[in-house]
């Protein structure tokens, strides 16, 4: 799951005329990670039959395989797990049908609800919708804004979703996701491994590619979120010099101040750079 960073779901109404499992074969093909199956109108036996067709192509593929809204039909399947929403059966209830081993996910809209799936021991949320979007018609956006207070806080894994395609997906990544989730983007293309294609290369350009590999999504991964001269942001470096480097300011004339304590460009390569971290770069105005 740590790995995961690209989740697909499926989504008929966009891809008429074309196979579902030819398109989910295709999102994986393209770096899909994670499929989830969300159909709102099949009939419990319909369903049952797409969720293991889904799960004898992802388990062929490699990639985890999740049921929306149906922890039964996760279970009948042997999916990897379920996805829930707000209005859903609890996390807990869930947990308790699916074991420990399963996966449980569960939607989310507010920090207040990434708090409490953390704490009911979600394996995962998503933030959204980011965007306003023709597949959740109606929903209020929550914006980067959401996205960038998840990703400072919450420690499991988070999938922000929502109107999310490749011409956006920079912003959300720059916001602090990690990982992203898409319907219409992905499956209503002509295309879809292409455009899988684009939003791995995306975020791999953003967070490198080892991306959670044997690790949590805790104190430290492949970026840090600080507030560098009062502006909210992510940094890979690890120390204050790998920062200055990162920004380009290695050569500058500028002055560092962490937390509010200036730091001596001596002390540049053994000061970490840590989660929350308030960092300022002053430059220094041209003498004369
Ligand atoms: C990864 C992911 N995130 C959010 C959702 C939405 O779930 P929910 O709020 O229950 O809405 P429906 O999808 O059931 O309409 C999701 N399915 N997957
Ligand atoms: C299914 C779903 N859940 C959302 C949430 O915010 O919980 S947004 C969403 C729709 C995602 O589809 P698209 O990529 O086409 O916008
Ligand atoms: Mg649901």
């Amino acid at each position: 799951m740590n790995d995961c960073k690209l989740y697909v779901i499926t989504g008929e109404n966009y891809h008429r005329g074309r196979e579902l499992l030819d398109v989910m074969e295709a999102a994986i093909r393209g770096g899909a990670d994670i499929v989830q199956l969300r159909d709102k109108d099949a009939a419990p036996a319909e369903l049952l039959e797409k969720a293991r067709a889904l799960r004898e192509l992802t388990r062929r593929l490699g990639v985890l395989f999740i049921v929306n809204d149906h922890p039964g039909i996760a279970l009948e399947s042997d999916a990897d797990g379920v996805h829930l929403g707000q209005d859903d059966l609890p996390i807990e209830d869930a947990r308790r049908m699916l074991g420990p081993e399963r996966i449980v996910g569960i939607s989310t809209h507010s920090i207040a609800q990434a708090r409490a799936a953390e704490k009911a021991g979600a394996d995962y949320i998503g933030v959204g919708p980011v965007f306003p979007t023709g597949t959740k018609p109606g929903r209020a956006a929550v914006t980067t804004a959401y996205v960038a207070e998840a990703a400072a806080e919450i420690r499991i894994p988070l999938f922000a979703i929502g109107g999310i395609h490749p011409g956006n997906a920079d912003e959300v990544l720059a916001a602090g996701a990690k990982r992203l989730c898409a319907v219409s983007a992905v499956v209503g293309s002509p295309d879809p491994a292409a455009v899988c294609r684009d939003l791995r290369e995306r975020i791999e350009r953003r967070w490198g590619g080892g991306l959670g590999r044997g690790e949590s999504d805790g104190a430290r991964q492949a970026a840090t979120s600080i507030v560098l001269n009062g502006r909210p942001g992510t940094t890979a470096a690890a120390t204050l010099l790998g920062l200055a480097e990162e920004l380009s300011l290695g050569e500058k004339r500028v002055v560092a101040e962490r937390n509010g304590v200036v730091v001596p460009r001596a002390a540049w390569p053994e000061t970490e750079v840590a989660e929350g971290d308030r960092i300022e770069f002053v430059h220094f105005v041209g003498g004369g």
